[in-house]
């Protein structure tokens, strides 16, 4: 039978060494990554969450759980809920309603860089049968550290001009990596010492200790504030299984590409001569790196786990072949049996990704919009109808056609907004967003977009503009994978379909932190009228917060 999980968290800045070096995380309940919630298909998450932070708001997110009923504890602050003030205590209460691979991370400001995150793992439903067939798991959380704090990283990006937070300087694997020394030294030729562990200090790596002759099943998920990785098995071949927490055709693989914000399990079984060990190895992908590789070590029983790999770790594919990302995304396809798409959709919305400038500050904008989050969530400010809560004009559903995505914008200035995409209940909506050139001449990069409240069906890829004339035919309605998290590639388009049927109201944006930060996302929201009640600790800011202090006071007259 299902359950109600009960946990009681507080949030807090530690002092930590996640590469070694001394730094500052946001941690939960003393630990760094925050704990890993497990629960079965069909429970309830009871989690009370009190922030200990002094002098910052904070809230969670469920990444990949759709919150279907529940839309007020999605955890986006100025969208599900005003952020939780310093000594607050907020109750998020959501069913897990199917079995998958997912995280959580901090969604204000830039907590999530901070640290702010950990792991979300469902099994199946108690009586139920586990379809994938293997003999253990282990689960990974990999995300990027810089030594700059995030509050700074916030201020840089926000300054005149903009300070770009450049590239992490450590790649964490459940928190954990090394910055002052390299588990490789002996293979390198850079100037890295060898790492002198004992194991037990909190940059140590953590090693994945498994039996010869068994299959194991790897969880993966991508938290990184910028970072677009790669992730192999030396001498072990992965089959990929299961992607944002739904089943996927298996393929095999030699490495895998990730993004942040999706998450991934594969299958790879120790056939290896066990008196070695092998490297696990994490490297940058689609930005120039100037990041080392993250180690961590596949420890066949009986060796010890000390003894380093005899050859040295697996050489990533080149950061900038992209024909070889673009060739592991497209082999990602939905499970057989799976339900496909919707073969129409009622609505398009076309979304060109662009860097730009207002008033000499560097944003990102979609159709000219620069994201800027209302002071009311729009969950209340919408279910209530609170006028001047936010842009009542709809942004835009497409760009100029003659807009030439291979150059920079003739025009690179944009305009600020913070309008909602009102989407009919139980609507097809197709999404294609459009990448683009950036601010400089022969600049387009990455960006994984995530989508709150639902899943959708990634329906195709393609190069240069979208025409539906051209392309249309060419979208898979067949056999599609059906994911939250999807990537644009440079100067290319992705098209996405889902159905409008979660009453709330939605985060779509890039998954780049930064990226967010400065502008690049958009809000759906659906089923204002269908939304049920939000529980008060949600509304205590803003319009809403107005709105119930009002109410109070009504109330008391009354008495
Ligand atoms: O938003 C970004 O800014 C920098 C660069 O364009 C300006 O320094 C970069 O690489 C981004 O992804």
């Amino acid at each position: 039978a299902a359950k109600t999980r009960h946990l009681k968290w507080e949030v807090e800045y530690m002092h930590w060494f996640p590469d070694g070096r001394e730094g500052v995380v946001i941690g939960i309940n003393g630990q760094f990554p925050g704990p890993t919630i497990r629960a079965r298909a069909g429970d309830t998450i009871h989690l009370n969450l009190t922030n200990k932070l002094h002098t910052e708001g904070v809230v969670i997110h469920w990444h990949g759980i759709r919150q279907i009923g529940t839309p007020w504890a999605d955890g986006t602050a100025s969208i599900s809920q005003c952020a939780i003030n310093p000594g607050e205590t907020f109750v998020y209460r959501f069913k897990v309603d199917r079995a998958g691979t997912y995280f959580y991370h901090g969604h204000y400001g830039m907590q999530r860089s901070s640290g702010l995150y950990g792991s979300l793992i469902v099994d199946v439903a108690e009586g139920e049968k586990e379809r994938l067939k293997y003999d253990g798991e282990f689960n990974i959380l990999v995300s990027d550290w810089w030594h700059k704090g995030s509050r700074e990283q916030e201020v840089d990006l926000s300054s005149k001009p903009m300070r770009w937070i450049g590239e992490p300087q450590t790649l964490l694997i459940n928190g954990r990596g090394q910055f002052n020394c390299s588990l490789a030294a002996h293979f390198s030729n850079s100037s890295a010492a060898p790492c002198k562990l004992r194991g037990n200090e909190q940059y140590a790596p953590y090693i994945l200790k498994v039996h010869p002759n068994k299959t194991y099943r790897l969880r993966i998920a991508s938290s990184t504030a910028l970072a677009a990785l790669n992730l192999a098995i030396g001498h072990h071949k992965m089959v990929v299984v299961e992607a944002d927490g739904n089943y996927v055709a298996p393929f095999s693989v030699e490495n895998m590409d990730i993004y942040s914000g999706e998450s991934y399990s594969v299958l790879f079984t120790t056939d290896q001569d066990p008196s070695s060990n092998y490297w696990i190895s994490v490297s940058v992908r689609g930005r120039e790196p100037h990041t080392p590789q993250a180690l961590t070590l596949l420890n066949y029983h009986p060796t010890s786990p000390s003894r380093l790999p005899t050859s040295p770790p697996p050489v990533p594919p080149r950061w900038d072949d992209y024909g070889y990302s673009k060739a592991f995304s497209k082999n990602i396809l939905t499970a057989p049996g799976s339900p496909p798409p919707p073969s129409k959709h009622d609505r398009r919305i076309v979304l060109l990704n662009t860097q730009n400038y207002i008033d000499g500050y560097t944003k990102w904008s979609i159709n000219n919009v620069s994201l800027v989050l209302p002071t009311t969530p729009y969950l209340g400010s919408i279910k209530y109808g609170l006028a001047n809560a936010f842009d009542a004009k709809s942004p835009p559903d497409r760009f100029p056609h003659d807009y030439d995505v291979m150059r920079p914008a003739a025009n690179q200035n944009s305009t600020y907004g913070n309008g909602v995409y009102m989407l009919e209940f139980n609507s097809t909506v197709d999404v294609i967003l459009q990448n683009a050139n950036a601010l400089k001449e022969n600049v387009s990069e990455i960006h994984p977009w995530h989508l709150h409240g639902h899943d959708f069906w990634v329906i195709g890829y393609g190069e240069g503009k979208f025409s539906s004339e051209k392309d249309e035919s060419r979208l898979n309605l067949k056999n599609p994978p059906y994911r939250n998290t999807a990537v644009i590639f440079p100067y290319g388009w992705t098209a996405l379909r889902f159905v409008a049927d979660n009453p709330g109201v939605w985060a779509f944006h890039c998954h780049i932190e930064p990226h967010l930060h400065l502008g690049m996302g958009v809000v759906f929201a659906e089923g204002a009228h269908l939304i049920d009640t939000i529980p008060n600790e949600a509304l205590g800011c803003g319009l809403t917060g107005k709105m119930l202090m009002k109410n109070n006071n009504n109330n008391n007259g009354h008495n």
